[in-house]
């Protein structure tokens, strides 16, 4: 076997600390730099990125986990496998984007949420024409970089299984595994190039084993890695899992012949010691967690180290995966308590982290003796720390939920809501944002330097929201919304107002292509200390007789885009953050407001990988939506909003939230939605999203008044409503009008009609 490690992460973000990448990205697309200019921002942040990680002291680094917007995407550039329709645009990186974001005349790839994270990926089509050929430029360019700064340098490639497995078959229903044979001899041409190219080891990520497989696809994968670890021009190979564990795939993959294995310690349990034949391979340990932001027991991370050293040869330490799903450093953020900042790890720290946990197996943990003994006081004052544990918060949600958190009947709720609303059939509304213009963001800015003050922000932000409301009128929309301009991020906006999270100022994260979000910290027990949407929504409302919804976020978004305790269940924390969402929606009907949103976009987000996990986590995500959303009177109306998702696992618990109106994205699923919902007895207000927002494109009046007779087909007409499948902040202001204009002509179209 050749040199091995003791050291690494799998992976590391690629956006830049100052988020340089999104910016150049944006520019070069709107033309205001070269292609030069941007490969040369890209350059700079991968070699400083390696040299930052090689001087915290990593024995072995990754690369090729730079992007230009998504590792998949470059995965289907490796191997040949982008959509025909792409191949018309000559220039290699825009044709790269095309696939990204589409053209005005080529649509892009669909894009997907990526395991239970907040990053999502773009997924490769793959059809029966689809002839793989092996373009390896990137990685073995991004190889050569790192080697010549003297940079022990592993790639890293999403592998062949995992690829396929996450890829979308086009024209067939053969599962796309029967592509693996073909995709092999790539692999195999690559590794030696790797080889040859200087590499000693490389990364094949294999994620999407992780997930509930099928023998069948558990001996592909075997098999693969048999043929792949049998060539002998090659680097050695370390298999990397993570997001859970490998189980009975473990096995499998340890009888080949790969030199190493990856595995997540912290979301996964693997038994390293009871697969014999993981003694005598490398072991690289995720002891400390690479998707959250705490600092690591350092204790207890040697403890599961020095119980690996008893069963396997060769050990290194790692993260549990790639840090693309960290902010870069604690050091950017300037306004963390003291205390606060002692709990916590971001990239650079968990980094060290890493090297610590190494230097600790390999010298003894004297040498790093500083380092542990930091650690534990942190562990101390955490556990100690009053705002963990509130007792009014905890006395007043185990009263809350001592008393009934169900509303009366649905037909009673509707029969009420509708003698306070009279609304036309098919009434049309939207989903919240209204386009975030650069002007909002810019005043945001300032009001953050303080180049303005609290109270011309809040000038500027109503004009905004007067200026939505007069569009909507004008537009002749049935319900309207306030347009969410003070909002910087749908969860970030309420972890600002509410006791118990921190949000950053600069913990950037990439969430899809140059779009980051900053996902904020729980931290402790959760408490509203002042109402947070009552003036904005009252405002809106006093503008217009017709009504205007009430627009929150619910629980279990607001947890799954941000960083959660890892010191209580998941449930306790949704059932504090719906306790404070249940305060907002009572003040908001006491004002007024006859309508409440509760958007839970990420419902489906959180579902575990395994199935037999899944019913738990349904069971208290529906149970933390409606403790937030039983607070109200029967005659107020609570609408929720879901997206992003393949709603199949997750149909049943839509009806288990009991909102009397639920908008779905359903643009691009061609309505399978409603006919699932059907089927699960789903009797409530339903507005399956009519046109994609994902997009730029206009729809006309015909296809959506289409689409409407489709779901009419569907759900009797006193339950449709009519709307587009998502917010509209990505958007331009221009097409948003022609869209929204469209919709209306199209909903009265087919009014006439009934
Ligand atoms: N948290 C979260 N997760 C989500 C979604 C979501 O909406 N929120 N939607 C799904 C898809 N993901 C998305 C993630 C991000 C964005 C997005 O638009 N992000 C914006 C940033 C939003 C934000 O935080 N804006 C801040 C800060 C904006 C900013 O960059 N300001 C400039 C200055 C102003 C300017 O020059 O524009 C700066 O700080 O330098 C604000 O408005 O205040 C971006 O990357 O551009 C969209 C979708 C799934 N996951
Ligand atoms: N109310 C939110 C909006 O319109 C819902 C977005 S779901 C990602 O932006
Ligand atoms: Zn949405």
């Amino acid at each position: 076997m050749t040199t091995t490690f003791t050291s690494t992460v799998l992976g590391s973000p690629r956006i830049g600390p100052h988020r340089e990448l999104k910016r150049a990205t944006e520019s070069y697309w709107a033309g205001r730099i070269d292609a030069d200019a941007l490969q040369a921002v890209a350059r700079d942040l991968r070699r400083q990125g390696l040299a930052d990680l090689r001087d915290l002291g990593l024995d072995s680094v990754p690369v090729n986990t730079f992007s230009f917007y998504d590792q998949m995407l470059d995965t289907a550039v490796l191997l040949g496998a982008l959509p025909d329709r792409v191949a018309s645009v000559a220039d290699p990186l825009d044709r790269y984007f095309a696939a990204a974001r589409g053209t005005d005349t080529i649509a892009p790839l669909e894009m997907t949420k990526w395991f239970d994270t907040n990053y999502h990926y773009l997924v490769p089509e793959i059809s029966p024409s689809t002839t793989f050929a092996l373009d390896p430029s990137k990685v073995l360019s991004e190889l050569a970089e790192a080697l010549s700064d003297g940079i022990a340098a592993r790639p890293v490639v999403i592998g062949p299984v995992t690829f396929l497995l996450l890829s979308k078959a086009v024209g067939t229903d053969e599962p796309l595994l029967s592509r693996l044979e073909e995709l092999l001899p790539l692999y195999a041409d690559l590794l030696g190039r790797l080889a040859k190219a200087g590499a000693s080891w490389v990364q094949l990520d294999e994620p999407a084993l992780v997930g509930d497989r099928t023998d069948e696809e558990i001996e592909a994968a075997r098999a693969a890695y048999e043929q792949l670890s049998a060539l002998s021009e090659r680097p050695s190979i370390l298999l990397a899992s993570y997001f859970g564990s490998l189980r009975e795939a473990l096995p499998a993959l340890a009888s080949t012949d790969v030199e190493g294995f990856a595995v997540d310690l912290v979301a996964g349990q693997d038994s390293i010691g009871s697969v014999p034949e993981l003694a005598r391979k490398l072991v690289v340990a995720g002891v400390v967690d690479g998707r959250n932001i705490w600092r690591s027991d350092l204790d207890s991370a040697l403890s599961t180290l020095g119980a690996l050293l008893g069963s396997v040869d060769t050990l290194a330490v790692s993260t549990s995966c790639s840090l693309l799903h960290v902010p870069y450093t604690l050091d950017a953020e300037a306004d963390v308590d003291k205390a606060l900042r002692s709990w916590l790890a971001f990239g650079t720290e968990k980094v060290k982290e890493v090297v610590t946990l190494a230097t600790a197996l390999t010298q003894g943990r004297e040498s790093v003796e500083d380092e542990f003994a930091l650690a534990r006081a942190a562990a101390s004052t955490r556990k100690d720390d009053r705002r963990l544990n509130d007792a009014s918060v905890r006395g007043r949600l185990a009263a809350v939920l001592n008393s009934a958190t169900g509303r009366a009947p649905a037909a009673e709720r509707r029969a009420a809501q509708d003698e306070l609303l009279s609304l036309p059939p098919l009434p049309t509304t939207t989903i919240g944002s209204y386009p975030q213009t650069s002007k909002i963001r810019i005043a945001r800015a300032a009001l953050r330097t303080g180049e303005i003050d609290e109270a011309e922000y809040v000038n500027r932000m109503r004009a905004e929201v007067a200026e939505v409301v007069a569009l909507q009128e004008k537009l002749d929309l049935d319900v309207l919304v306030h347009g969410e301009p003070e909002r910087n991020d749908m969860v970030q906006y309420f972890a600002e107002q509410l006791d118990g999270f921190f949000a950053t100022a600069n913990g950037w994260v990439q969430s899809y292509g140059t779009r980051c979000v900053r996902p904020p910290i729980l931290y402790g027990d959760v408490s509203r200390p002042k109402q947070m949407t009552v003036d904005w929504i009252t405002y809106a409302q006093s503008l217009t007789d017709k009504p205007v919804k009430g627009m929150l976020t619910g629980p279990v978004t607001i947890l799954a885009w941000s960083f959660v305790r890892d010191d209580q269940p998941l449930a306790d924390s949704a059932n504090q953050v719906a306790l404070a969402i249940r305060d907002e929606t009572v003040d908001l009907q006491a004002a007024g407001i006859g309508i409440i949103q509760v958007d839970e976009p990420a419902l489906r987000e959180l579902l575990p990988l395994r199935a037999e996990d899944q019913r738990a986590y349904l069971d208290w995500s529906v149970g933390a939506f409606r403790l937030a959303t039983s607070g109200v009177a029967d005659s107020t109306a609570i609408h929720t909003h879901l997206c992003y998702s393949e709603f199949g696992a997750v149909i049943g618990a839509i009806a288990g939230l009991d909102a009397d109106v639920t908008s779905i994205e359903a643009a691009r699923s061609h309505m399978e939605v409603l006919d699932d919902l059907s089927s699960v007895g789903f009797d409530l207000g339903v507005g399956p999203g009519v046109y994609d927002i994902h997009s730029p494109r206009v729809p006309s009046v015909d296809e959506i008044a289409e689409s409407l007779r489709e779901a009419l087909k569907a759900v009797p007409v006193e339950r449709l409503w009519v709307n587009p499948d998502c917010g509209l902040k990505t958007r331009g202001s221009v097409e948003v009008e022609a869209s929204l204009r469209n919709l209306v002509e199209a909903a009265k179209l087919v009014r006439a009609e009934l």
